[in-house]
């Protein structure tokens, strides 16, 4: 508790010699009884706009902050891109000790993380099917480490490891599997604490709430802000946002605050697996933005098996942008199968079941079916793909329900027991939404099977009637 509690107050004590500006206000709250690690809390009421705290630029940990930007040329960190460059100075400014302007921040900053990348292979069983077990990326992390990150830090030992003459070889022992455990850790630190930092001067609207954006491509640098990553989130409780000015980054209330509350920042509106995947965390707040992904694989099988599937129409879908790896499936309120099915996979569905003229119609014309439209085929062939996605996970909605009321509760457990029951919650998450997909499906069909056996009936008795219902009525 002393280190904890120590670590924290060393860490504001160096913050405010480093020029920032905090509210009396807020402080930092030691969570860990909440499994929350740190986080900011009101200690007085806020008001709505009130700075909560300002941290110079210069403070943030960056690559333009960094002296190893001083010392290795642009071009090397312009070829690794802001997530690794951001790993190389991290490890550089690590590898400083107490030499590095960060070090009281290193100290606050985990050690450990509850991310996906961390979890054992039977933790990550307890997710099933979800598809955010293939998303972990922890070879890609070590593939990137030791063919982009490893080589620019041999070529450079000398500077990396200023004045010591073991040098060369203490960039040859990154290699092994310590080594290889920072750098991981330097990762999932970008992951969940880093944010995309908006350059003085332009207005470019970066992520809504600044988190730092996973796309590889995003050519904003990102760096990790000392005190701004120290707020929590928990979906639709956020109340507080970073704005970014010409010299400092201004954390600054977005509504009230009452004396006692947590301040939370804005994650984005992640699906609980993802939420796991890059935080490490889940609440139920955030199960509103669930997802259910169906791999294209399936829709091949199934597609195949049902004889309809075709090279030459998924070269058309894919010159018209249809085709992805996976479709999601998504929560909608009041739930609506246009709101909840990917308007793509319903346009895939009903090209592939297009007859043969009709499809060299639309093709003439590059045109596609509309997704609103979908027809009773499709929907059959949608519901068909519903059961299969359910059919992947090992076991049922009804099997994980089993035992509790509602969906298990994540807290007061031992740290294996809790990944167990986050994983749960997850899958359950995922199983609901396709359940709740696969019943409008069902009733859609029988609803269209009384339309179509009604019209059969009008139609065998020879006497139908525009807009009436009279004939049967009189039958
Ligand atoms: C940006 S950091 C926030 C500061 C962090 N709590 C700490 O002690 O360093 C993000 C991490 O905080 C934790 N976290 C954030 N919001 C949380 C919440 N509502 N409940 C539990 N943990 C949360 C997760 O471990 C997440 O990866």
């Amino acid at each position: 508790m002393a280190d904890f509690d120590g670590a924290g107050q060393a860490f504001m004590a160096w913050l405010q010699q480093a020029g920032a500006e905090v509210s009396p206000k807020i402080k930092l709250e030691d969570l860990r009884h909440a499994q929350a690690g740190r986080g900011v809390v009101a200690t007085q009421d806020i008001a709505e706009h009130e700075l909560l705290f300002r941290i110079p630029r210069s403070a943030v940990l960056s690559v333009e902050n960094s002296i190893l930007s001083k010392e290795i040329p642009a071009a090397t960190f312009e070829m690794l891109g802001p997530w690794a460059s951001l790993i190389l100075v991290m490890l550089y400014e690590y590898f400083n000790g107490d030499a590095s302007n960060w070090a009281a921040y290193f100290s606050v900053l985990p050690a450990d993380f509850n991310t996906l990348m961390y979890w054992t292979e039977d933790e990550l069983a307890e997710l099933q099917a979800s598809a955010v077990v293939h998303k972990i990326g922890k070879e890609s992390a070590n593939d990137m480490f030791l063919e982009q990150l490893l080589p620019v830090i041999k070529e450079f030992a000398p500077i990396f490891f200023a004045g010591d003459e073991r040098a060369p070889q203490r960039a040859e022992e990154l290699r092994d599997e310590r080594n290889l455990a920072l750098m991981h850790r330097m990762g999932s630190l970008i992951m969940a604490y880093a944010f995309d930092i908006e350059p003085t001067v332009s207005k470019k609207d970066v992520d809504e709430e600044g988190y730092a954006s996973e796309d590889e491509d995003a050519a904003l640098p990102k760096g990790m802000v000392p005190l701004a990553d120290m707020l929590n989130a928990d979906a639709d409780r956020n109340n507080a946002r970073l704005f970014y000015e010409a010299s400092s980054l201004d954390m600054k209330a977005l509504k009230p605050i009452r004396a006692g509350e947590e301040v939370f920042n804005d994650y984005g509106p992640l699906p609980r697996s993802d939420l796991l995947r890059r935080y490490g965390y889940i609440t139920d707040n955030y199960a509103q933005y669930d997802v259910a992904e169906v791999s294209m694989d399936l829709v091949t099988d199934l597609a195949s098996t049902a004889g309809i599937y075709s090279e030459a129409r998924i070269a058309y879908l894919d010159e018209q942008d249809v085709v992805d790896t996976g479709y999601d499936i998504v929560v909608s309120t009041p739930f609506t199968l246009q709101e909840s099915l990917s308007p793509e996979l319903v346009v895939l569905v009903e090209t592939l079941l297009l007859p043969g003229d009709e499809f060299e119609r639309l093709q003439s014309k590059g045109k596609l079916p509309k997704p609103e439209k979908m027809t009773s085929h499709g929907a059959e062939f949608l519901l068909r793909l519903v059961q299969a996605r359910l059919a992947q996970y090992a076991t049922s909605l009804e099997d994980d329900m089993s035992g509790c009321a509602g969906v298990p509760s994540v807290a007061g457990h031992d740290a294996k027991e809790r990944r167990f029951a986050m994983a749960r919650a997850v899958r359950i998450g995922e199983k609901r939404l396709l359940r709740q997909v696969e019943e409008a499906l069902a009733e859609r069909l029988s609803r269209d099977g009384n339309t179509s056996k009604r019209a059969r009936e009008v139609d065998e008795e020879g006497d139908v009637e525009m807009g009436g219902t009279g004939k049967k009525q009189r039958a």
